[in-house]
């Protein structure tokens, strides 16, 4: 930090097992990447490219090869895996995490029906291969999840040996935990958290009210994701007590 201030809340350090900011890149070029790291990467602790992005964006291996080297993993958006699902190709996603020397990657169902010992399965196999992100939540915003099931989904995709379950909320941050007003199910986040661990858990939370809310409800050290790399400064001043959504939050009583 620049200077000193008293009054903050504890923040977890590098590498971070609860605090972690997970940053989507959707297509940054080279040399965005180097600016955005520059400034940001203490604060970044995963880095997903946005659903299917990979496929599309050029220069993908020195793109990897820039955040290896900043010590920050990258996974491949879930939509991806479910590209390869639902095409048949299992075997050749698992081949392509190994071909770009992937150390994560994330199972998800948000975009395809799969039953929950199928998606479990898929966990398993790919834990022995890397550390794995599951995902619950649809991306369609007719599809509403009971919290009983999500409390269900979120504990056996643990059980499996997920590393961390994504809550989803897609890039906008309009549907699974949210309202497609972008207002946050308060019920259904307080009854997950009755029954999952919060460190298990990492919130997608791409909107300022989003971040402000679960920082308010868990405190600095919640796990977030979805941020944009622009907002991952002002996401940790949000964290920190230093901006207005959360300026009295931390302060002595
Ligand atoms: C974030 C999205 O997808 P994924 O979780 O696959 O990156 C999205 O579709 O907005
Ligand atoms: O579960 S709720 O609050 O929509």
């Amino acid at each position: 930090m620049n200077y000193t201030l008293t009054q903050l809340p504890e923040r977890t350090a590098k590498p971070r097992h609860s605090g972690l900011t997970m940053v989507m890149d959707k297509g940054l070029s080279l040399r965005e990447v180097e600016d955005f790291l520059s400034t940001s990467a203490e604060y970044v602790d995963i880095v997903k490219l946005g659903w299917a992005t990979s496929f599309v964006t050029p220069h993908l291996k020195e793109k990897l090869a820039i955040y290896r080297e900043a010590g920050i993993p990258v996974y491949f958006g879930g939509t991806l895996f479910e590209a390869f699902i639902v095409r048949n190709q299992f075997e050749d996603y698992r081949k392509l995490l190994d071909q770009y020397s992937m150390q994560y990657a994330e199972v998800s169902d948000g975009s395809i029906d799969m039953n929950q010992d199928e998606k479990c399965e898929y966990i398993r196999q790919l834990a022995t291969q890397v550390t794995v992100l599951s995902e619950v939540g649809s991306k369609d915003e007719a599809k509403i999840i009971p919290p009983y099931k999500w409390i269900q989904l979120m504990r056996a995709e643990l059980e499996a040996g997920a590393w961390k379950v994504i809550g989803e909320a897609r890039e906008g941050g309009t549907v699974g935990l949210f309202r497609s007003s972008g207002e946050v199910r308060q019920g259904l986040v307080e009854e997950i958290l009755t029954q999952i661990p919060f460190e298990s858990i990492l919130w997608e939370a791409p909107q300022k009210e989003q971040q402000v809310w679960f920082v308010k409800l868990l405190g600095a050290n919640v796990n977030v994701g979805n941020i944009a790399p622009h907002e991952v400064i002002p996401l940790e001043t949000i964290r920190l007590g230093l901006r207005g959504d959360t300026f009295t939050h931390f302060l002595d009583k």
